[in-house]
């Protein structure tokens, strides 16, 4: 890759991204996310704005004490105080640069700067002197430059680049370009400005209308060979644009944008989970590259596409961004052959093609009821055939369990047993066993616990929970499923489930026994 082809990644999580209301990071934070941003391989990265407060300094003065594979960077205002406190923070790094900005929009310089544009260009001058006394590479931005006059950005630019600035930084501050446009002007700019060429052209863009990333692989196309972006497309407002989006982008679509980036892209799920955990800013689940159904099939015309040939429905691999591999999701819009394939993976035989159509009958008719299918259903589903219950003997008319701080819990269950009404109360060690151990002192079962698991179907303390529960009584094995908001009246519901199963004889040897 030559240096013409190469595009250069700046990451601001650690500054534009911590601006994110609520994204606050303390220091150690902040070095185990530079530490992540390091083994990503990113080129620069902004550390935070080192004149904001003395923790921020201290923050990008360690970042930059311990970073040796990227360069570290610090924010300031075309102030002098905020300069030398940004070289000041950067001093001991191995590689530094400052990045100093004025607005340079009508908007900014009349209503909020208080500035006349003459002002504008001279405090942008003085600063990138200032900075370029202080550090050898040195950023400058002209802030709000997507709603700043064409005339005036080209005069400001130039006269930072004779200051000595060697990276030109055109940020979209609020979000408001549209991709044609916004390529454009970077278009325009290279083009109108005489001293382009002595720097790197860069973008930065928020993510307002939703077009950070098209904005900027739109300036890349026209000649940006810097992108400045965060993990997970976190920053101010509604974002930035997101790393790894951009740099998915380029290196999948090198036919359109003729470069692409030095990032250790294996690393880039990694880093994405370190960032939400660090933050709490989850990531959602169809987010491109990074969410948990990025690579995940669920509907049975695509998984039997991507199992005969991945590249029917994925354009990346899974595994080149940092994800173990991709996921088949077995639920009601799959087909026989993702359903198949599972059995085979988990060891599964399946004497005929009669066999997996009933068992396969049996799935289908499962995931109308449950979101989604795990591992033990597609067990007992096998295991169980024919085990459709028609006439359930054990009911749960209500169950009420009592839980408080160092109290023993205890549950109230009223059951129909073979069509008489039955109660029963019992302590327990946990309420679920508590529910658990009321029922049983009714049905008197006789079965042992094998297996009790819950997972939950959304994110959220209102999710809905599904339990599954495995018992065995004289070698014979039954799963049994509940679905509920309440995940002990959940657990009590795959309880009956499975004693149903097991009372009925629907029950079948243990698969793991080998009479599957
Ligand atoms: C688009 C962006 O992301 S810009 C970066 C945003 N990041 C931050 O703001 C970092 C956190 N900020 C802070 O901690 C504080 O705002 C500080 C320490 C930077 C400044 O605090 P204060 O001195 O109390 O000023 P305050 O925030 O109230 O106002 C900002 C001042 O900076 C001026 N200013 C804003 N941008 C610039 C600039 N690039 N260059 C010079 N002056 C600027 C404003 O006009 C205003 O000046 P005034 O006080 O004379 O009216
Ligand atoms: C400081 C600048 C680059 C910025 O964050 C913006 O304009 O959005
Ligand atoms: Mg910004």
């Amino acid at each position: 890759m030559g240096e013409a082809d190469r595009l250069i990644i700046f990451d601001t999580t650690l500054r534009d991204g911590e601006q994110s209301p609520g994204a606050s990071m303390t220091r150690e934070e902040k070095i185990r996310i530079a530490k992540g941003l390091e083994r990503l391989n990113v080129d620069v990265f902004e550390a935070g704005f080192p004149a904001a407060s003395q923790g921020d300094f201290e923050s990008v003065r360690a970042v930059a004490e311990t970073i040796k594979g990227s360069r570290v960077c610090g924010l300031a205002r075309a102030r002098e105080a905020d300069i030398r406190t940004a070289g000041e923070a950067l001093a001991q790094a191995q590689a530094a640069r400052i990045h100093t900005f004025i607005a340079t929009s009508p908007i900014h310089m009349q209503n909020k700067l208080h500035m006349q544009p003459d002002e504008v260009v001279e405090a942008a001058g003085k600063a990138v002197k200032l900075a370029r006394q202080l550090c050898d590479d040195v950023e400058f931005s002209p802030e709000d430059a997507g709603r700043s006059e064409h005339d005036f950005l080209c005069r400001i630019i130039e006269a930072a680049i004779d200051a000595g600035a060697g990276t030109i930084n055109i940020p979209d501050t609020v979000g408001y370009n549209v991709p044609e446009q916004f390529g454009g002007l970077i278009g325009t700019l290279l083009e109108r400005i005489p001293n382009a060429d002595k720097a790197v052209f860069s973008v930065h863009c928020h993510n307002d209308l939703g077009l950070a990333v098209a904005n900027s692989l739109a300036a890349v196309r026209a000649g940006a060979r810097q992108v400045e972006c965060t993990i997970n497309g976190l920053g101010e407002r509604a974002g930035n644009a997101s790393l790894e989006e951009v740099v998915m982008a380029v290196r999948t679509r090198q036919d359109v944008f003729g470069c692409d980036t030095q990032i250790n892209t294996r690393e880039i799920v990694p880093v994405s989970k370190l960032v939400a955990n660090i933050t709490g800013f989850h990531v959602q689940p169809n987010k491109a590259i990074v969410g948990v159904n990025a690579f995940a099939h669920e509907s049975g015309i695509h998984q039997d596409g991507v199992l005969k040939h991945r590249e029917t429905y994925e354009i990346m691999r899974a595994e080149d961004v940092g994800w173990h591999t991709n996921r088949m999701v077995l639920g009601k819009h799959s087909g026989r052959n993702a359903f198949r394939s599972r059995l085979e993976e988990l060891d599964i035989v399946i004497d005929s093609e009669e066999q997996l159509n009933e068992a396969f009958a049996r799935f289908k008719s499962l995931a109308d009821k449950k979101h989604e299918i795990f591992d033990e259903d597609l067990q007992a589903l096998v295991t169980e055939a024919g085990a459709a219950l028609e006439n359930e003997r054990i009911k749960l008319l209500s169950l009420q369990v009592c839980s408080e701080t160092g109290e023993t819990p205890e549950a109230k269950v009223s059951l129909i047993i073979d069509g008489e009404e039955r109660r029963a109360v019992a302590p327990g060690s946990g309420a679920v066993d508590a529910a658990f151990m009321a029922i049983d002192s009714l049905v008197q079962s006789g079965t042992e616990l094998l297996l009790f698991s819950i997972n939950n179907i959304t994110t959220g303390t209102d999710s809905q929970g599904e339990v599954t529960v495995r018992l065995e009584r004289g070698g014979r094995v039954a799963n049994g499923q509940g679905a509920d908001v309440d995940i002990v009246i959940a657990s009590a519901k795959a309880y009956i489930n499975a004693l149903n199963k097991i009372l009925v004889g629907a029950d079948r040897q243990h698969p793991q026994a080998g009479d599957v």
